[in-house]
């Protein structure tokens, strides 16, 4: 059977989740003072960036912005053989921050896990909060989302794709029915 894909948000969708997550994050935090935003590459990285733009768009302030690869710290590097690496690029001190952790989706949490460990070994951050796009649910750990664009029931078997365009802007997320 060839497999099924459904748009279940369009760019239009994305971009009001976005800037309802964008007004959330400021109400939250009550501004920008010491917030920083942290995207996991690959996907979480683009959609931090847009993040901060919306958030400088509202309140006039642009936090500042990082990116974290966690392929290091994954739990399943001994079974994975090798894996490319990415760069984590945190060009500020996190101590005392209060961390936006950014991804695009949200599902077993083994990725949020890797990250809250590699962004510890960066510092001592004030507290660090998760935002995603899609939450799929089939949660393997104790974490759960802050800030979340749309929740997608899913089964384990099914995909979610989030698609992004040239100027990495996302653009489509798309279920994948096997
Ligand atoms: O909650 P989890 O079960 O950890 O799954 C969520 C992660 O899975 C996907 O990344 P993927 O591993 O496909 O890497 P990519 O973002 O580089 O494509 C997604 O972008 C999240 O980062
Ligand atoms: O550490 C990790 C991260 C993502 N997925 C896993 O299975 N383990």
């Amino acid at each position: 059977m060839p497999e099924v894909t459904t748009v279940i948000l369009n760019q239009a969708g994305i971009n009001r989740a976005l800037t309802r997550i964008a007004h959330e994050i400021l109400e939250h935090n009550k501004g920008t003072e010491d917030l920083v935003l942290i995207g996991i590459r690959s996907g979480g990285d683009h959609l931090a960036g847009v993040l901060a733009d919306r958030i400088a768009a509202i309140e006039g302030e642009k936090p500042p912005l990082g990116a974290i690869d966690i392929t290091m710290y994954r739990d399943d590097l001994d079974s994975r053989g090798s894996l490319p690496l990415g760069r984590t690029e945190v060009p500020f001190d996190v101590d005392g921050r209060k961390i936006v952790l950014v991804d695009d989706v949200l599902y077993t949490g083994r990725t949020i896990r890797a990250a809250m460990d590699a962004l510890i070994d960066l510092g001592r951050p004030r507290n660090i909060q998760l935002a995603v796009l899609i939450d799929r649910g089939h949660r393997e750990l104790p974490i759960r989302p802050d800030y979340v664009g749309r929740n997608v029931p899913t089964s384990r078997e099914e995909d979610v794709a989030v698609d992004f365009d040239a100027e990495r802007h996302p653009c489509e997320v798309r279920l994948i029915k096997p």
